[in-house]
């Protein structure tokens, strides 16, 4: 087995592959509109209540129309995923791997087409829509390494005349709670960790994305899972959302979304319900309110272009997007000036052609949740760049910058998941990083500075699951920068990290008289 190494992203300047990517569209078009069942114990489910997922660029577009699973359904799922789980948890650990193998090598060669879906599902730009693909085939090559990694336990001592053993055996059935702007890599990370670990799953992902996820789940039946392993119920939050959560057979729930639905997930879940065999434990990764810190001593052309990126990447819809900018007040100035110029140049619109940097925010309420905080903004701070909307045919904002705001005020707290950057000053690096520190969160974070101790200082004070140096604070990569916050983002699970494996599994010790 060759040794892990990220997939690389694809050069669309290459002639080749952009005519590789303009074919894939073609051939996403032509399945587009169609109706998706729900998947339990291998057996297609129609359903007569379904869906439409639609394009956010073209919300006249219908991507597919997704069956819905009623408390009924996810009933059955779970009998089905407890009774697969009676087998599943001691087939060879090795032969778990190679269905995450053989996964990565099929999305390897589909590349393009889940790039495309993508494109049309979740609205995403050519290089963020290779990027989440790139990073799905990370975690199976990722995880299936892992798994073979701890698959004959851990090494603990034994005494003269005694064997132990500590071995890590999977939980039960899992309940894994996707989120839309990451519709591929996250799902399938957060999906394929309990699969990979002998835990059966029960799947329901983000409603603006079931079809990317149906997709994904007929991978996994090509690449050789067992029917049952991983039941596919999307559904509305409201009919089965609580009723996964709370059933007494659910035995971790792997949650990635925002903080309220987190928070709400990890309150229900600590309830022992009559009949509940085990405490039921929670991977919960949330939202983000994420700083970069530019210093006096640092290259502010860099520090522009971070800010930029960060914050208006998939028109900043990540956890992981730069929300607000700390810049000390000797360069505060210099630093508003190029971001301004550079956000000038950005601009809007359907990503299908690869025209634009931008592309759309998700939903008529995303939209309507941003458009909240631009006038926020603008009591707040003064608007600098953006503040409009184009909303005729997709869902569109411009890229938007508020200076002169307080690091504490609401635009500078709160996650408005858009393209929306708040700039404030600090007097000295010290006030910086309290600043930073200054929130609920604590995702990510990025400090641009030239000087040593600084870079010490923020390495020691910056409270952030991944703190970047001298670069922007979104895009880490599996197995290079495990991904997951601290305080309000999350129980720090550590995506694409060497713990996430053991989060889905117990340590069980033996010890044998010889
Ligand atoms: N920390 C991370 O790794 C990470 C990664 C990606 C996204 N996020 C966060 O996710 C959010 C954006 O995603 P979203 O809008 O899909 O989040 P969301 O919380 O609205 O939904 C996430 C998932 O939870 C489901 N859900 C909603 N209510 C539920 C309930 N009561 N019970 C069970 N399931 C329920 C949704 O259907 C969806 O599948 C942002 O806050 C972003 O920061 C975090
Ligand atoms: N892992 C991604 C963010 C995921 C959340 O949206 C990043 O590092 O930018």
């Amino acid at each position: 087995m060759i040794p892990y190494k990220h997939e690389p992203f694809t050069d669309f300047t290459v002639e080749e592959n952009k005519q590789a990517m303009i074919e894939a569209i073609e051939k996403v078009n032509s399945y587009l509109g169609q109706d998706y069942p729900l998947i339990i114990g291998g057996e297609r489910v129609m359903t007569e209540n379904k869906l439409r997922s639609f394009n956010p660029s073209n919300r006249e577009e219908t991507i597919g129309h997704v069956s819905q699973a009623t408390q009924e359904h996810a009933e059955r799922a779970m009998a089905v995923a407890k009774e697969t789980f009676e087998t599943w948890r001691s087939a060879n650990p090795a032969m778990r791997a190679d269905i995450l193998f053989r996964a990565a090598a099929i999305i390897r060669r589909r590349k393009h087409e889940f790039s495309a879906l993508l494109i049309k599902e979740a609205g995403k730009p050519w290089n963020e829509a290779d990027a989440d693909t790139a990073e799905c085939i990370d975690f199976l090559e990722f995880y299936a390494r892992e798994m073979l990694r701890l698959k004959d336990g851990v090494k603990v001592e034994s005494r003269p005349g005694e064997y132990n053993r500590y071995d890590y055996i999977p939980l039960g059935v899992g309940v894994v709670i996707s989120p839309w702007n990451f519709p591929l890599a996250i799902m399938a990370g957060t999906t394929v960790a309990p699969l990979v670990t002998g835990n059966t799953v029960l799947l329901k992902p983000s409603s603006n994305t079931s079809v990317v996820a149906y997709k994904f789940m007929e991978v996994l039946e090509e690449a050789g899972m067992p029917k049952g392993v991983v039941n596919y119920i999307p559904g509305s939050s409201r009919d089965i959302g609580d009723f996964i959560v709370d059933h007494v057979d659910t035995r971790f729930i792997s949650f990635t979304g925002s903080r309220d639905v987190g928070v709400h997930i990890y309150e229900r879940a600590a309830k022992v319900h009559e009949g509940q065999l085990n405490l039921k434990r929670v991977i919960a990764e949330m939202g983000g309110k994420d700083t970069i810190v530019v210093d006096a001593e640092a290259d502010l052309e860099l520090a522009a272009e971070s800010i930029v990126k960060s914050a208006f990447g998939f028109s900043g819809q990540k956890c992981s997007a730069c929300s607000r900018a700390i810049v000390l007040e000797e360069v505060y100035d210099e630093v508003v000036a190029k971001v301004k110029e550079k956000a000038e140049k950005l601009t809007v619109g359907n990503p299908e052609t690869n025209e634009h940097f931008m592309g759309p925010v998700i939903d008529d309420k995303s939209l309507n949740k941003i458009k909240e905080y631009i006038e926020i903004g603008k009591q707040e701070g003064k608007l600098l760049v953006g503040g409009t909307t184009d909303e005729a045919v997709g869902n569109f904002v411009h890229p938007t910058v508020f200076v002169d705001v307080k690091h504490d005020d609401r635009i500078m707290q709160e996650e408005i998941f858009g393209p929306v950057v708040g700039i404030a000053k600090a007097k000295d690096f010290t006030e910086a990083i309290k600043f930073a520190n200054d929130t609920d969160y604590g995702l990510t974070g990025a400090v641009i500075t030239n000087n040593r101790e600084h870079l010490e200082q923020a390495r020691r004070d910056f409270h952030v699951g991944n703190l970047y140096f001298n670069r922007g604070c979104t895009g880490a990569i599996v197995g290079y920068q495990p991904f997951g916050g601290f305080k309000m983002s999350g129980t720090d699970s550590k995506a694409g990290g060497p713990d996430y494996l053991v989060l889905h599994m117990q340590g069980k010790t033996t010890s044998e008289m010889l």
